[in-house]
């Protein structure tokens, strides 16, 4: 059976050390790490993600601003809320959580963030940075940033020659998260929708990271026996054994199946996702440090 990962526990710990940080920072420098969450909409899962953040960033003891504005707000008036957030000294993270209502172009959006306050990495400047190797300097998207530190936990840090698979070529997590496996000298291989036999290829996985967002479709025999599997789908589903109208979370892998083979694998809910909480945290603290002109610390 596969040793669980407690993504949760791993995440607690990155915060601390967040707040550890951030205390050293305000009290050597006067500078309060600061981050602006924005939303648009009503979206009831968008609510509790950014509910979570400014919580989690209050708990850090930083300056936490929170905007939130209604699904009807024109493009306009939101790029010039990013403006100003843009030129506030106190504001060193701004987070515009995802998905924007329809009527907002999310493109034009992401690329009006100052890429040094682009703590979620979406930023073309972000984007180059990671895609040309630039580890240190880059924003890295939160969920493949705090998935690879579940790797690591793992595997340790050295993850050279090893082979990964990533299941999804999204921008946000399937583009980074291959990357970051590539700096980190593992081979690395993208598999998507016209990828032909990817049982056998997903097979052939050290690490097998699954990013496509349909429920438990990489299943317990596309695992080869020892590997790393971190599932990154946070997928709801009908649960009619629950009750009606029930529903639970479940992963882009089928978990019961996969902790049979696998040697660690991520549980959903309670594996990467409490990590991207994190590691938002963890970017803010960077940028603040920088700004600070201090060296920032590595998570
Ligand atoms: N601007 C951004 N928007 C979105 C991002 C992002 O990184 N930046 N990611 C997702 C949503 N997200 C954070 O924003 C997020 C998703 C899931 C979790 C999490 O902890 N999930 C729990 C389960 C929660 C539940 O019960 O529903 C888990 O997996 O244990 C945190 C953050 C899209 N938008």
């Amino acid at each position: 059976m596969a040793d669980v990962i407690d993504g949760k526990k791993v995440a607690e710990e990155v915060l601390a050390s967040v707040k550890q940080e951030a205390d050293k920072l305000i009290a050597e420098t006067g500078i309060t790490p600061g981050i602006a969450v924005v939303i648009v909409g009503e979206d009831p899962a968008s609510q509790v993600y950014v509910n979570s953040k400014s919580r989690k960033a209050k708990e850090c003891g930083f300056h936490s601003v929170k905007h939130t504005l209604a699904e009807d707000t024109s493009e306009a008036d939101l790029l010039a809320l990013i403006g100003q957030l843009n030129g506030d000294p106190a504001i060193h993270g701004i987070l515009v959580q995802l998905p924007l209502p329809r009527h907002i172009d999310s493109g034009r959006v992401i690329q009006t963030i100052s890429p040094d306050k682009d703590v979620d990495g979406f930023h073309f400047i972000n984007v180059g940075k990671l895609g040309t190797g630039d580890t240190s300097t880059a924003f890295v998207p939160c969920t493949p940033a705090g998935s690879m530190l579940l790797v690591e936990r793992v595997r340790g840090r050295d993850l050279s020659g090893l082979s990964a698979v990533v299941v999804g070529r999204s921008n946000i997590v399937g583009k980074p998260m291959a990357n970051l496996l590539l700096a980190a000298n593992c081979t690395v291989t993208i598999a998507h929708s016209r990828t032909k036999d990817l049982p056998g290829l997903c097979r052939t996985a050290d690490i097998l990271v699954a990013a496509v967002g349909r429920p438990e479709m990489v299943k317990g025999d596309w695992v080869k026996p020892g590997a790393t599997v971190i599932d990154v789908g946070i997928n709801r589903i009908e649960a009619p054994e629950r009750g009606e109208g029930k529903t639970r979370l479940v992963g882009d892998v089928e978990f019961a199946e996969a902790e049979k083979v696998a040697g660690a694998i991520t549980p959903v809910p309670g594996g990467v996702g409490p990590m991207t909480i994190a590691m938002l945290m963890a970017n803010t603290l960077v940028s603040a440090c920088r700004r600070a002109g201090r060296e920032p610390p590595r998570f």
